[in-house]
């Protein structure tokens, strides 16, 4: 590189050369923003002054979620290879994302009910139902549910391949039991298993690994149900007891998903403790 391609000064004393392209990797092409920031595209119009930040704020949620299916995959097998650390170490990032995930609705709540009145008619018939990365999520943590690829409408085919190959593959709690059988435990029931997982929490000192994996597991869950529960109390407040643009009754059909756990034996072993 010629020092002539780029600005080149003094900052603190130290010679700098900013910007020397010279046809190398610069930070708009590595990160492709020219695409990026161009995939903002409003449905109002005239443009609703709100619309751009319902459009980022979703795009961001699906960035997040892309990290996140890359790290649960990654711990999934990380599990089934034995790799108990690893699992674990790639679980707590996906619980600091989740984190940011639920908070980001703070953002979104600085939106009025009056401001997304003026586009949302404009949505009909998308909703958040339709997010594949979502339900990918689901199925992968453990909560696989044919019914949703059913009652998706309008996916594309690469799409379906995507929710089709999460039902078939191994989620989270298959591979945790996988775990458990190489710890020496029988899985072959649900009451072998609730066995297996007493044990393990009754002897921590000789089973931490597995152990912290579960709690790692039960974080997971935990942090879903938050997000749920804080997706529901801003739609009642956005859009009260309106039905969803998705077509389902709303906040109704949004309460009828709280009780969803992806682990209800980690639960349940709350209760023999
Ligand atoms: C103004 C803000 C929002 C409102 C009023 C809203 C409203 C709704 C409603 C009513 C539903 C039920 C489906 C239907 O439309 O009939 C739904 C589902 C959903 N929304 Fe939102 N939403 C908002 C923001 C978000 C954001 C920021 C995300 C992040 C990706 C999101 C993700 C989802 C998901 C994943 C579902 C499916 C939930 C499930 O089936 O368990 N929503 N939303
Ligand atoms: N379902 C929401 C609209 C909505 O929030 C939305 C619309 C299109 C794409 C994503 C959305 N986010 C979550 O549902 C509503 O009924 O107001």
């Amino acid at each position: 590189m010629s020092a002539g391609d780029g600005v080149t000064g003094q900052w603190g004393g130290v010679d700098v050369h900013f910007g020397e392209e010279g046809g190398r990797l610069t930070y708009g092409s590595y990160l492709r923003l020219t695409e990026l920031l161009d995939q903002q595209r409003l449905e109002s119009e005239p443009p609703a002054h709100d619309e751009l930040l319902f459009i980022t704020i979703h795009q961001v949620y699906e960035l997040w979620f892309k990290q996140n299916l890359h790290e649960l995959t990654a711990s999934r097998d990380a599990m089934l290879a034995g790799e108990l650390w690893l699992a674990e170490h790639l679980l707590r990032r996906v619980h600091t994302i989740e984190r940011v995930l639920t908070q980001q609705v703070d953002i979104l709540e600085t939106m009025t009910p009056q401001d997304f009145g003026e586009f949302r008619h404009r949505l009909s018939p998308a909703s958040g139902f339709q997010s594949v990365q979502f339900r990918e999520i689901e199925f992968l943590s453990g909560a696989k549910d044919p019914s949703f690829v059913r009652r998706f409408r309008g996916l594309t085919e690469a799409e379906q391949d995507r929710l089709r190959r999460r039902l078939e593959e191994p989620t989270l709690w298959d591979a945790y039991l996988d775990v458990l059988r190489k710890g020496g435990f029988d899985t072959d029931s649900e009451d072998s298993i609730r066995d297996a997982l007493r044990k393990v929490a009754g002897d921590r000192s000789h089973y931490a690994a597995i152990w912290e994996l579960a709690e790692a597991l039960l974080q997971h869950d935990e942090l879903a149900a938050a997000w749920r529960a804080r997706h529901v109390v801003m739609v009642e407040r956005m859009i009260g007891t309106k039905p969803g643009t998705g077509g389902s009754s709303g906040a109704n059909y949004l309460r009828s998903r709280l009780d969803l756990r992806y682990y209800p034996l980690l639960w349940d072993l709350r209760s023999n403790l």
